[in-house]
């Protein structure tokens, strides 16, 4: 049973190409034709070339005893035209292939990247939050877009070696079975040096994809303009810069030792190889000199030997470059069969519209996979339809962890979280997560217009404007969009031509609005407001207050003179909720709470 199972996986192992053979159809099969068409034509070409060539000597011998030396001249001229033809096609061929080669390659490369792209987008958040997801995504990268495309050149390669190997054998036997059996005695040694140092360097990829990945983060760093300042500013450019290329060498050293080892071995391989070629080819001359071969047998004898030694390279090359290709493409497999995390439910229950009770949090604990101690700690609150309710607590005490809870990004450890007495499990994630608005501390600034960024927000609703103005008053947005020179048009951030920079407060407001324009039964706002003014911070929440009708709010912020106007305050401490109810209460009962605003207060006086 378990020798079976091993023998299946092997199976599938050595056959992991077949897949990546789809892969490359589905990415154009039209190109996929063209480029299988043209390989077999490169395939027979050489042969009839070798074939012509023959009878072109054996004409001219012939024509050495014969009288009329016009026909002969006329016979070996046809076949010097066919000869020209042929050559004429086989340059055609080969500059077709370099066009259909680059339009496929581009197609196939196009068409992965789709393919990783959807798994990304599929990948649950926690992924995310794992290096080791990035090693799998940057190994999955670098094979993608041309390990499928190389397997089918190869695999053509097999196929046209061959036949033009099995010819060469053919004739090569008619003189000697043993220069046959030379042919592949000598390209066995290239083939196995070829396998062995493609685990060697499989298994140095795998474990050099860290440092690579550091490397990389380096370099985007040094270019990127989210660490422009600071790297000015702070001095780091070169510190950056030295530690890059201290990683860059080490890969270096690394790859240079392996690299050397497998020239080294493959001199060896190939020159076993020459010193047996030499030999047969002794062993054909010696036969012309003794009469047995004719001159136009040497010659083709000559032909087929050095086409037969280099169709067996190719051929042995190419089994061992699909070994590798095969080896490889676990890379790319690996990320691909990534299963997402949350599982859709089988029978999915349609979210309660309008919400009657509200959202209950039922003694929730959550730790992330990556941690030993928990974010949070038997979690209990109600948020009503309507109602504000506010998280308050000090850095790292849970607030993001609960609404990444409420999102579904991830699901709680134990306990249970519910809208109108229904768990969040049964709910398809993405109708879920339709429901909910959010705009999180890290909130995104995307480089499109403001119109755009607003309407990013609820996808689903015509890019109408008024609805993206209201929700941009709602959030003091409108103000500041109706200032930049092309109005909603005005491209945002620097990154594109014609692009304006807004402030931190500005982008935040922006951000505000993309929540605002989405027709969510529950808002929630991570510190939304904490690059803005006092004033702009007052409006925002006042018209908030006004606008929520039947929305069901959760703020978190550490503007305790903003979480005052709350229906319900819950006080976090160590992933705990440690007070909980309306300001007057909790400043009553003179705890975390009431302590907290009185030092807040006093800055303020
Ligand atoms: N992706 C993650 N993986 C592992 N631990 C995490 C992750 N995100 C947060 N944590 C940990 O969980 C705890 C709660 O973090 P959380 O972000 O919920 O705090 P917070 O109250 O929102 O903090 P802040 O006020 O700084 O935003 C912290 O100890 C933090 O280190």
């Amino acid at each position: 049973m378990q020798a079976g199972k091993i023998l299946k996986q092997k199976l599938q192992n050595t056959l992991r190409f077949l897949p990546a053979l789809r892969l490359v159809w589905q990415s154009s099969p039209s190109w996929t034709i063209a480029r299988v068409v043209l390989l077999v034509i490169q395939g027979i070409l050489p042969l009839v070339s070798i074939y012509l060539a023959k009878l072109i000597v054996d004409t001219v011998a012939a024509s050495l005893n014969t009288g009329d030396k016009a026909a002969a001249f006329g016979q070996v001229l046809f076949l010097i035209v066919l000869a020209g033809v042929v050559t004429l096609v086989t340059t055609l061929c080969t500059s077709l292939t370099e066009l259909v080669n680059t339009a496929h390659s581009q197609q196939v490369s196009d068409y992965m990247q789709g393919i990783l792209q959807a798994k990304s987008i599929e990948a649950d958040l926690e992924y995310y939050e794992n290096p080791q997801y990035y090693d799998t995504l940057q190994r999955a990268q670098q094979e993608a877009p041309y390990r499928p495309p190389q397997i089918l050149n190869r695999l053509a390669q097999v196929g046209q070696n061959s036949i033009s190997l099995l010819a060469m054998v053919g004739l090569l036997l008619s003189l000697h079975w043993g220069i046959a059996l030379m042919l592949f005695v000598a390209g066995l040694p290239s083939m196995l040096v070829r396998v062995k140092y493609t685990r060697v360097l499989y298994r140095w990829q795998r474990k050099v994809t860290p440092q690579e990945r550091q490397s990389m983060y380096l370099a985007w760093m040094l270019t990127s303009d989210q660490f422009a300042k600071e790297i000015r500013l702070f001095n780091l450019g070169s510190y950056f810069s030295q530690w890059y290329l201290r990683i860059r060498r080490q890969i270096y050293k690394e790859s240079l030792v392996i690299f050397t080892a497998r020239s080294l071995a493959n001199f060896a391989a190939q020159a076993v190889a020459a010193i047996l070629m030499f030999a047969v080819l002794a062993f054909i001359v010696n036969q012309a000199i003794q009469g047995v071969l004719k001159l136009g047998d040497l010659v083709l004898y000559y032909q087929a030997l050095q086409r037969g030694q280099n169709d067996i390279k190719g051929l042995l090359s190419s089994v061992s470059g699909l070994y590798e290709d095969n080896l490889f493409l676990a890379n790319l497999y690996e990320f691909l069969d990534l299963k997402p995390k949350l599982v859709e439910p089988l029978h999915p229950v349609p979210i309660p519209r309008p919400m009657q009770s509200g959202i209950v949090f039922n003694h929730v604990s959550f730790q992330y996979s990556t941690t030993t101690r928990q974010a949070l700690k038997d979690i209990n609150l109600i948020i009503r339809p309507g109602e504000v309710v506010a998280l308050v607590g000090e850095n790292g005490s849970g607030k993001t962890s609960l609404i990444k809870l409420l999102c579904r990004l991830y699901a709680p450890t134990s306990g249970s979280i519910t809208i109108d007495g229904i768990d969040l499990g049964q709910f398809k994630i993405a109708e879920l997560r339709q429901e909910i608005s959010v705009i999180f501390q890290d909130y995104a600034k995307y480089h499109f217009t403001a119109q755009e960024n607003i309407w990013l927000g609820n996808i689903d609703l015509p890019p109408h404007r008024e609805s993206i103005i209201a929700a941009a008053r709602r959030s003091g947005a409108d103000d500041v969009i109706t200032h930049l020179p092309q109005g909603y048009d005005t491209i945002l951030g620097k990154l594109f031509e014609r692009g304006e920079e807004l402030s931190i407060g500005q982008w935040q407001k922006i951000a505000l609005a993309r929540a605002f324009l989405r027709d969510s039964q529950v808002i929630v706002l991570d510190e939304p407001t904490s690059a803005m003014d006092p004033k702009a911070e007052y409006e925002v929440f006042e018209k908030f207050r006004q606008l929520i009708k039947n929305q069901a709010a959760i703020l978190i912020s550490h503007r305790l003179s903003t979480v005052k106007m709350a229906d319900r305050i819950y006080v976090m401490a160590n992933g705990s909720i440690v007070e909980s109810g309306t300001h007057d209460e909790l400043m009553q009962l003179g705890a975390t709470y009431a302590h907290l605003f009185e030092t807040q207060a006093q800055q303020y006086r």
